[in-house]
């Protein structure tokens, strides 16, 4: 029958109709391409990831269809609500789907056998891992290229612990897997950069500005720098919107189409591995953190590579979660704060990733922190919270300490004569170094606690802590989710490239 699509009854009756025609070829016909099709219609049409899961499962294990293991793979990879990933078994998932020729799986088991970090749970195999990244490449996926042209860039030590990322002079002796190699770190950079992979790009545009593993060519290294910067901002008008989900928030099942990808960053590893997918049609990527399984404290997480991460993976705004402490009446539990100020009580974090450890980051940046968020995305923020009748605060100042431990009676008092309304552990550098990146953020507080400046009160608590965010978890969702759609919506990005602009303007390097 002829369908019209204008009409939301045949959209209806056409979905409907899809699922049994998928049904049929699946299980009747046991056309693999068909299932698959079906476990693309559970988790997008549906929304039922577990029937999604077990069609994709089957169609790898037992008809062999590589895209297929690709999905179990970062389904596994992931988890799901409060089941944990499983890196191992992702990753024999995504060996099966490479060996079926599924490039990307060969790109996410090549990442997975040589990624070093405290979230890795896999043994680390180099040279199989090698030839799964080689592969990707060969067959044109250009994060596969990217990534081996950085492994010859720096080398691959044997011994990861002897190795140092700042001094390269004392690395001279130490025994490398793969030994650095100019040569072969341009050809697939350059491999990378024809496949339009903006930081295989840079990469180019710098080894042809000093001679590394090709001729110096001033000319050559211009034009390379042209092209990274039309992809960038290729890149930029998309509006991918990158949320950094605080304690309690980590929920990748708010994304429909979702691949994970565990990435690393000339700053280190992230928190964990980004789950990309669309939100309501808009693209976005999910990091949590203090990693999946909240195991990285908050003056350990690798903020440079949080925020690094998300913007190489092409986002243009960051929108974060926090719990916090109150340290004013009216910011009662429960309530939703759109934080605009903060006060830097933390010592000893990276915050800033012009430190001359980085050659696309040189020079010294004095970022001015008024404001210290985007003031769209906090509008954004903050009307979807309205229009969902959520009690939330347009403005408040976050006093952000040092932790792990809770502020002192004496400490929250102090805070509170500083004007701070709230009181967390992550929001700076977090705040900074996005400001550093260009990049459009704002944060959702939920206020879970009421510190422990009350007067015959008990203190704070992580269980009150974790009690409170999730049973309010709901609303931190709906803002984040409401806020994309504002965001995608906007036509004026004029600011977009303010942000840009004025991290240009805040760098003094000497030529
Ligand atoms: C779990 S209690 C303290 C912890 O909670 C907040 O985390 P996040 O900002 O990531 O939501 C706070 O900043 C502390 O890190
Ligand atoms: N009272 C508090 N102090 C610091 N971080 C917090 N996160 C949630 N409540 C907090």
């Amino acid at each position: 029958m002829a369908y019209d699509l204008q009409k939301e009854e045949d959209v209806k009756e056409y979905i409907e109709n899809l699922g049994i025609e998928y049904r049929f070829g699946c299980y009747q016909e046991k056309k693999p391409q068909v299932c698959h099709l079906l476990g693309d219609y559970f988790e997008a049409v549906k929304k039922d990831f577990d029937k999604a899961r077990k069609v994709f499962k089957s169609n790898c294990m037992d008809y062999n269809y590589g895209k297929s293991c690709l999905k179990i793979g970062n389904y596994t990879l992931v988890g799901k609500g409060n089941e944990l990933g499983n890196v191992p078994e992702a990753l024999t998932y995504f060996e099966k789907g490479c060996e079926l020729g599924e490039p990307t799986a060969c790109l996410h088991a090549g990442m997975i056998l040589t990624a070093t970090g405290p979230a890795i749970t896999t043994k680390r195999d180099v040279p199989k891992g090698f030839n799964y990244l080689k592969s990707g490449c060969d067959n044109n996926v250009d994060m596969a290229c990217h990534y081996l042209s950085g492994m010859y860039i720096s080398g691959v030590p044997k011994n990861v612990k002897d190795y140092n990322p700042h001094r390269p002079d004392k690395n001279k002796n130490i025994e490398f897997l793969i030994k650095p190699d100019m040569k072969e770190a341009f050809k697939f950079a350059l491999k990378g950069c024809e496949l339009g992979n903006v930081y295989a790009c840079a990469n180019v545009s710098m080894m042809y500005g000093k001679g590394d593993g090709v001729e110096k060519n001033p000319e050559e290294s211009k034009k390379y720098f042209k092209l990274a910067q039309e992809l960038q901002n290729a890149h930029e008008t998309t509006k991918e919107i990158g949320i950094i989900g605080g304690s309690g928030f980590d929920d990748p099942t708010l994304f429909e189409n979702q691949v994970t990808r565990r990435v690393t960053t000339p700053f280190g590893d992230p928190s964990d591995v980004i789950t990309e997918g669309e939100i309501k049609g808009v693209p976005c990527a999910l990091l949590a953190r203090h990693g999946r399984k909240h195991q990285i404290q908050p003056s350990d997480v690798n903020y440079r590579a949080n925020i690094w991460v998300l913007k190489e993976v092409g986002c243009t705004h960051v929108l974060a979660t926090t719990a916090t402490g109150s340290l004013v009446e009216q910011y009662r539990p429960g309530d939703l704060v759109i934080l605009d100020d903060f006060i830097d009580r933390t010592w000893g974090r990276k915050c800033t990733f012009y430190d001359n450890s980085c050659d696309t980051t040189r020079g010294v940046c004095h970022a001015p922190m008024r404001p210290a968020f985007c003031e769209r995305a906090r509008q954004a923020l903050y009307r979807a919270a309205l229009a969902r009748g959520y009690a939330c605060h347009e403005t408040g100042t976050a006093v952000v300490i040092q932790g792990p431990r809770f502020s002192s009676r004496a400490e929250s008092l102090m805070h509170r004569q500083w004007g701070g309304h709230l009181v967390n552990m992550t929001t700076v550098p977090e705040v900074v170094l996005a400001k550093e990146a260009g990049l459009s953020y704002a944060a959702v507080a939920l206020v879970t606690d009421y510190d422990c400046w009350r007067e015959n009160e008990t203190a704070v608590s992580v269980s009150e802590v974790l009690a409170m965010f999730s049973k309010n978890v709901q609303k931190a969702a709906d803002v984040i989710v409401d806020a994309v759609q504002i965001l995608a919506a906007e036509t004026d990005t004029a600011y977009l490239d303010a942000h840009k602009e004025l991290v240009k303007s805040s760098i003094m390097l000497k030529e």
